[in-house]
């Protein structure tokens, strides 16, 4: 284990609830909370229990709160070295005020964010993968999210990065092998192995790329903008769907000034939906922002619901909105069935154009199941899904492993050119290299700081 200060910071949301947390990880942790402790002697308790008593400023005796401590030694804990959770009452000033005691301690500093967990992966508890995963755990807005950045947590990912660099490191040993046989065409036979090893390393990182779309949908939503003219019930649609009022709803055409945006899960895919204001052409110099936000939006979705009035039925605008979604996921909404309708419906169907037509009434709720179950069926339908499956949604892995596919392109460009070989072993090394760094094998420590410092305080 490296050698580290002793570090605090508040392990749970600010406001009002319960119990807060205060953390401590490194060698002073236990004394130093034990000289602020009435209660047991906390030195000499055993790992891993956890004991009654009350915070005091040493010098004063003035009482801090009243709390229970856990006492964790090393090695088997969450950063690998010695941790103490404060858990002191819930509330702003209760939990700060115990954190300003222990500040005020010899040798204690606040934590950097994500401190405590950078410490279990330079401690190695957790390669870089698995860190960040605990990151996404903490942001994921949908049990799917969740189960992603689980298995990612367990090491999926890094499981299946350690086997393909081993593979790669196995290739270039096979390439090396080769040199020493002179009796073989040396160069072909480069060429077969690293076509044959390197090559099936590379499928299976395109085959991980795959993946990356549905996993930054699972992470982030799928980003669907609900869009229409001014009064065809967009917010009611945003409302009916998030099941709560979000979105002011009323029979002035207009009423949404700006976007809205709420996570909500539909039949198990999670939309960050977008309710925009209505698009038309407007003098008021406020809607007008918000039309061009609703067009912004539009453009930046990778679902669109289009929301037609049945009862008014086409309009011109609605066959230029058509124009805007012309080469996207789209499900088009006839809303307000409970109204005489007057929907040109062979029209209608051409601009579909083959996408989903679902009919709804918000009024009166109806058409919603089948909404939803259009919005799963887009979804799905791509077939991936599957449950021991690895994700990656994380931009920095993808970006790695598309570097590493054009290393190994490279080795694969050189070994059929019969390039030198030790040329073809430097372009599998860069790619084991590139590889590498998804788990933090071969990263900077530059990039180390700069990703932990995206967590938040206390993890
Ligand atoms: N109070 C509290 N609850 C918490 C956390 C925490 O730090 N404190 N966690 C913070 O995220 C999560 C739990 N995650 C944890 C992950 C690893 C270890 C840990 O001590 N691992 C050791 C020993 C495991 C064992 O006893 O077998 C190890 O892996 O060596 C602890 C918590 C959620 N709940
Ligand atoms: N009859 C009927 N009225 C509806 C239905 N859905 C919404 N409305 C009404 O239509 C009006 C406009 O609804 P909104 O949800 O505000 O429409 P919008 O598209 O968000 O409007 P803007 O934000 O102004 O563009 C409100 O009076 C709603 O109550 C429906 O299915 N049937
Ligand atoms: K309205
Ligand atoms: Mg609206």
């Amino acid at each position: 284990m490296l050698e580290f200060d002793t570090i605090t910071a508040i392990s749970t949301p600010m406001g009002e609830g319960a119990i807060g947390i205060v953390r401590l990880s490194g060698d002073l942790a236990v004394e130093t909370v034990n000289n602020v402790f009435s209660g047991k002697d906390l030195t000499t308790v055993d790992s891993h229990t956890i004991h009654y008593g009350t915070l005091k400023y040493p010098d004063t005796g003035e009482i801090v709160d009243e709390v229970m401590v856990s006492i964790m030694r090393a090695p088997k804990t969450f950063t690998r070295e010695d941790v103490v959770e404060i858990n002191c009452h819930g509330g702003v000033v209760a939990v700060n005020r115990v954190l300003e005691l222990i500040l005020d301690q010899p040798d204690i500093r606040l934590a950097e964010p994500g401190e405590f967990t950078k410490r279990a992966f330079l401690n190695g508890r957790i390669d870089l993968s698995q860190a960040e995963a605990v990151m996404d755990l903490i942001r994921a807005k949908t049990d799917r999210a969740m189960n992603v950045a689980m298995s990612q947590m367990e090491g999926r990912l890094s499981r299946l990065v350690r086997e393909l660099r081993q593979q790669l490191l196995e290739t270039i040993a096979a390439v090396e092998v080769n040199i020493d046989y002179p009796e073989y065409d040396a160069e072909e036979m480069t060429q077969a192995i690293v076509e044959e090893k390197a090559g099936e390393v590379k499928h299976i990182l395109e085959q991980l790329l795959e993946t990356a779309k549905q996993g930054k949908i699972l992470r982030e939503g799928l980003g669907t903008a609900i869009i229409g003219r001014p009064n065809v019930g967009k917010s009611s649609l945003m409302n009916t769907l998030v099941q709560e009022t979000k979105a002011i709803v009323t029979e002035i055409a207009g009423t949404t000034r700006d976007t809205i945006e709420e996570y909500v899960n539909v039949k198990g895919v999670p939309l960050k939906l977008i309710d925009t204001a209505g698009i038309r052409e407007t003098e008021d110099i406020v809607e007008r922002i918000g039309v061009e936000k609703s067009r912004k939006a539009l453009e930046a979705a990778d679902l669109v619901l289009l929301v037609l009035n049945g009862h008014e039925g086409l309009t011109v605008e609605d066959e230029a909105l058509f124009e805007a979604v012309k080469d996207m996921n789209a499900i088009i909404i006839i809303n307000k069935t409970d109204l005489p309708q007057n929907m040109d419906s062979s029209k209608l169907e051409k601009l579909a154009a083959g996408r989903p037509i679902v009919a709804t009434s918000l009024l009166l709720d109806e058409g919603i199941d089948a909404l939803e179950a259009a919005i799963a069926n887009l979804f799905f339908a791509k077939g991936v899904e599957s449950q021991d499956m690895t994700y990656i949604s994380n931009a920095r892995h993808i970006q790695l492993i598309k570097r590493t596919i054009g290393q190994i392109d490279e080795a694969l460009g050189s070994a059929v050119m019969n390039m030198p070989i030790d040329m073809v072993q430097i372009d599998l090394r860069r790619a084991w290299d590139t590889l590498g760094e998804i788990n933090g094998d071969t990263v900077q420590e530059s990039l180390i700081d700069q990703l932990f410092s995206q967590f938040c305080l206390g993890k």
